[in-house]
């Protein structure tokens, strides 16, 4: 058996829109057995699915996110399905639609499923770049496939590249954008279009996610975004950027540094009407109000918090619920720790 585990990610961190993510201690694990044999399965793959999203998730190879990447990945080194048969069993523990980085975990775990059973032998760099033609912001994909907490970018693709209706895009699903078998082998990501940094990460901080019991969904949370900002703004977040991956590795953390350095007016101003009580939240649970607390922001693209602690987690947890109660907003909270080796793959 193939296993292969993926961990969660928080994206942004506050000011890195788009450039900052940190793998976090809930991870996707996918469980491939190949038995070689002939079968009826539609493109040889017969899914399992247990865990968060198990009423919704589809479990046809080509609709699924995690099989039709690996089928993306597959095409595109000219094998147009899995080896007959593959079993695919998904454990899923990343609750969907929270902004815990569930469809980057999904599409990482899909180009590692395709690296796998198409024997490809692709090293995680040039995962990272089947990762991007899917989902194009590389803070989720390139944190849960590296692990730890990283800075990354996307280059600039080109028109054909950005236009090529063979790639699945993660955001826009279920609609059929395609993913479809033109009986042509899609062309290869161009080489080298991500990169990333990994940076020190301060022993002490922990990270308490607040996840409300509704989904936001990025493609919305993105289109509530302008499209473009003022001077002030942008200087505002890349002031707080430049200081916010030191101040996260310095140890101990500095609480006050580290909250002002969190601070954002590219998306979270922005994302307040789909999640109540938001500003409320960030503006209100302070390093003084709230001993422990070290920073605070909304989780990649909502509507799940991220406190970064040092100690009172039960606390600091309490007040939030407390808050997005008052809204009727009904949560459950985890303490999670940064995942350091993100994705694995084991053979048994
Ligand atoms: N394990 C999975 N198997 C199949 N599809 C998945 C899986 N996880 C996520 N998805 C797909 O991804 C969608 C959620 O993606 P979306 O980008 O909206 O949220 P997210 O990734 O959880 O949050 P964020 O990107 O803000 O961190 C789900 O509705 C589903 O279509
Ligand atoms: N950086 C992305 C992460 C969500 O996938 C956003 O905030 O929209």
């Amino acid at each position: 058996m193939i296993t292969i585990k993926v961990p969660c990610s928080s994206a942004n961190i506050g000011p890195g829109f788009d450039v900052i993510g940190l793998a976090l201690s809930i991870w996707l694990e996918i469980q491939v057995i190949i038995e070689d044999r002939s079968t009826q399965a539609p493109l040889n793959c017969v899914i399992t699915y247990e865990g968060e999203g198990a009423e919704e998730v589809p479990l046809s190879a080509d609709a699924n996110l995690i099989t039709r990447t690996a089928l993306y990945v597959l095409r595109c080194n000219g094998q147009r399905a899995f080896p007959a048969e593959t079993k695919v069993h998904i454990i899923n523990p990343i609750p969907l639609g929270r902004g815990l980085g569930s469809s980057g975990a999904a599409v990482v775990a899909g180009v590692a499923l395709g690296n796998e059973v198409g024997k490809l032998g692709l090293s995680k760099a040039r995962m990272l770049d089947y990762c991007l033609m899917i989902e194009r912001h590389p803070d989720n994909v390139a944190a849960a496939l590296y692990g730890g907490f990283v800075g990354t970018y996307l280059n600039d693709l080109s028109k054909e590249d950005t236009e090529r209706k063979e790639i699945p895009l993660s955001e826009v699903l279920p609609a059929p954008a395609g993913g479809v078998d033109t009986g042509e082998s899609p062309p290869e990501p161009p080489l080298g279009i991500g990169h990333y940094m990994k940076f020190p990460w301060a022993k002490e901080l922990k990270a308490i996610a607040i996840i409300p019991r509704f989904e936001v969904a990025t493609a919305e949370a993105r289109s509530v975004l302008p499209t473009s900002y003022t001077r002030a703004d942008v200087v505002f977040n890349l002031q707080r950027i430049a200081l916010l991956p030191s101040a996260l590795g310095r140890s101990p953390p500095d609480a006050e540094q580290i909250y002002l350095a969190m601070q954002d007016k590219v998306h979270q101003p922005y994302r307040k009407g789909l999640i109540p009580g938001l500003p409320e939240i960030l503006q209100s649970v302070t390093p003084k109000s709230h001993p422990g607390l070290c920073g605070i922001c909304l989780s990649g693209a909502g509507p799940t918090i991220l406190a970064l602690a040092t100690d009172n987690f039960d606390g600091i947890a309490k007040a939030i619920l407390d808050m997005f109660a008052q809204k009727e907003i009904k949560c459950q909270w985890k303490l999670l720790e940064p995942a350091e080796d993100g994705t694995t793959v084991t053979y048994s």
